[in-house]
């Protein structure tokens, strides 16, 4: 439903160009049919006709030199519109998904039985494959069958005038090519379809962790396991294709069938009637040419059908993700955050499974400007509050606000233009380290961003490197150290404007000196904003703060 609510309006952006492909697709089965009906009547009753007597060879050999240029620029132009359209179609799709996706971020990592993705390489499936799935849904699921319902009036036409005897018959047979054929092919291709378009998700999400995990797979002696769980995935993908592409063949021979008897029902009615004056030879033979073609005009509903079930596959997996709830429901018309912003806890709990608590009945009150240090151990909610303060996720009970607005009525982005957070695992970039930094802050000039390398104690080794703060940092900053990567990330969120920061961790890679000197310079590097440190440095390094706030496993606040 939701993927109906997103795709009409852009079939509809797109209706003049799909409905021009359709009309081509219209004239080139009319020329086909035309084609070939005339070509065999042409054939016949010029071969019959004896060296005197005169015949018009010019008419009807016009006729079919025009139909054959018709058929061919009819069928140019029908593929050039509607490619053009699919094409324009599938890019505002994936732009238009790829704009929700944002909202549905962080995905709720359990196992799903709703369809819905449940991991990132999972979701970069649908966005990627799923959608290209979609590209003919248009091609395949209409045009075919308007095509074949025009075909069905062509011929049943041409016979009410030249072959009444045949025409309920042949009409009947091609009824049950153009629909039963292909429904029988739709339901029997649902089910393999569906899991062929699942494991091959499976699979490109088994590649993306083979990739990320290679190294410590080696260092395991792991890689043939991941091998054959591969190559166990692989033979049941190819199974699934096989038994789609056994399920289009046998669709293919059910309607080659069809043709057959509707060209014996048109031949045999047509013997009686030549037999009876009522219908000549070169009429007969036009007539069995014009069935043909019709039913080949058929076959191309089969062709498209065999894709539809893949197509209705990745269709399923797209309205999925976007009936993935949102992270967070954004208030339509948000309270402005007001200049003063102490932050305030009201017996807080959430949890992200109901048996899983992260933080229970948990109140706290944070002044503006004050500096803390948030200890507790592993698994105690630290960072799970910070997602809370950022409002990634709202509390399952109590509030949290800022300068006494509840998060829920604010503007999602300007909490977010407020608060600032070094996530435990930040990324760093692919691009040069500038890039990097103006993450944080996009108006920081090169002063700006040397001083706070300074602050972080990396402005020795980015002077070292050739290209200095245009050095390249490889994917997921692969040529840095992890203790270096994790500086950078806390330099750039050190550079940010926002009013809050949020530290998770910053000192993890680090030795203790250096350790020691960051957490001693944090609070002088806040210059009299809102900090606060989550960490498990030892109290004896926690002395710069103004407060230490400590978190006890039970996810409540214990006195430090
Ligand atoms: N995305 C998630 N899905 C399900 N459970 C989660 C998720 N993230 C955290 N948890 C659980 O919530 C609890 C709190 O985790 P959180 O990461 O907030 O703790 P933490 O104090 O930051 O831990 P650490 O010091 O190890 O970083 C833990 O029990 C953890 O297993």
């Amino acid at each position: 439903m939701n993927l109906l609510v997103l795709l009409g309006p852009l079939y509809r952006q797109q209706a003049g160009r799909l409905m021009l492909a359709l009309m081509l697709g219209l004239v080139t089965l009319f020329a086909g049919v035309a084609l070939l009906g005339i070509s065999g009547w042409f054939l016949t009753a010029a071969a019959m006709t004896t060296a005197g007597l005169a015949f018009n060879l010019f008419g009807p050999s016009s006729l079919i030199r025009g139909l054959s240029l018709l058929r061919i620029l009819a069928r140019y132009g029908e593929k050039v519109a509607g490619h053009d359209a699919t094409l324009a179609l599938l890019s505002t799709l994936r732009s238009a998904v790829f704009t929700r996706l944002f909202a549905r971020i962080p995905l709720r990592q359990t196992a799903s039985a709703t369809g819905a993705p449940t991991s990132h390489a999972d979701l970069m499936s649908r966005l990627t494959a799923d959608i290209d799935q979609l590209d003919s849904l248009f091609v395949i699921g209409v045009s075919p069958l308007v095509n074949g319902a025009f075909a069905a009036l062509l011929l049943g036409t041409v016979l009410a005038l030249a072959l009444p005897t045949a025409l309920l018959p042949v009409l009947a047979l091609l009824s049950l090519g153009i629909f039963g054929v292909p429904l029988a092919l739709v339901l029997l291709a649902r089910g393999p379809a569906r899991q062929v378009v699942r494991h091959a998700a499976t699979m490109r999400g088994m590649v993306i962790e083979a990739v990320e995990s290679g190294d410590d797979l080696r260092a395991f002696d792991q890689t043939m396991l991941a091998q054959h769980r591969f190559e166990a995935l692989n033979l049941t993908l190819a199974k699934g294709r096989r038994r789609l592409a056994r399920t289009g063949a046998f669709a293919a021979f059910a309607l080659q069938a069809l043709t057959a008897a509707a060209l014996v029902c048109v031949l045999l009615n047509g013997l009686e009637a030549l037999s009876s004056d009522r219908l000549s030879g070169p009429v007969l033979v036009g007539l069995l040419l014009a069935t043909m073609a019709s039913f080949e005009a058929v076959s191309a509903i089969l062709r498209g059908v065999a894709r539809f079930g893949l197509a209705a596959a990745s269709a399923e997996r797209l309205a999925a993700l976007l009936e993935t709830p949102c992270a967070i429901e954004a208030e339509a018309h948000p309270v402005m955050l007001p200049p003063s912003l102490d932050i305030e806890l009201i017996d807080v709990s959430f949890a992200y499974a109901p048996d899983r608590p992260a933080l229970q009945a948990l109140s706290l009150k944070i002044a503006q400007g004050e500096t803390v240090a948030l200890t507790g151990p592993s698994g105690s909610g630290k960072s799970t509050l910070f997602q809370l303060l950022l409002r990634l996720r709202d509390p399952d009970s109590g509030t949290v606000s800022l300068g006494g607005i509840d998060l829920t009525w604010a503007d999602p982005e300007e909490i977010h233009a407020t608060v600032a957070l070094l996530e435990q695992d930040a990324p760093v970039f692919m691009g040069s380290i500038r890039d990097n930094l103006l993450i944080g802050n996009p108006h920081a000039g090169d002063g700006a961003l040397w001083e706070m390398l300074d602050a972080v104690q990396l402005s020795a080794t980015i002077a070292a490197l050739p290209d200095r703060l245009d050095a390249f940092v490889g994917e997921t900053g692969s040529t840095l150290s992890a203790g270096q990567a994790r500086r950078l990330c806390l330099a750039r969120t050190l550079l940010s404007r926002a009013e809050i920061l949020l530290l998770d961790e910053p000192t993890a890679s680090l030795d203790p000196a250096l350790e020691e000197a960051i957490l001693f310079a944090l609070p002088r590097l806040a210059r009299g904003r809102t900090l606060i440190v989550a960490t498990h440095a030892p109290t004896s390094r926690l002395q710069g703060f103004d407060r230490h706030l400590r978190l006890s496993a039970k996810g409540g606040l214990e006195s430090a």
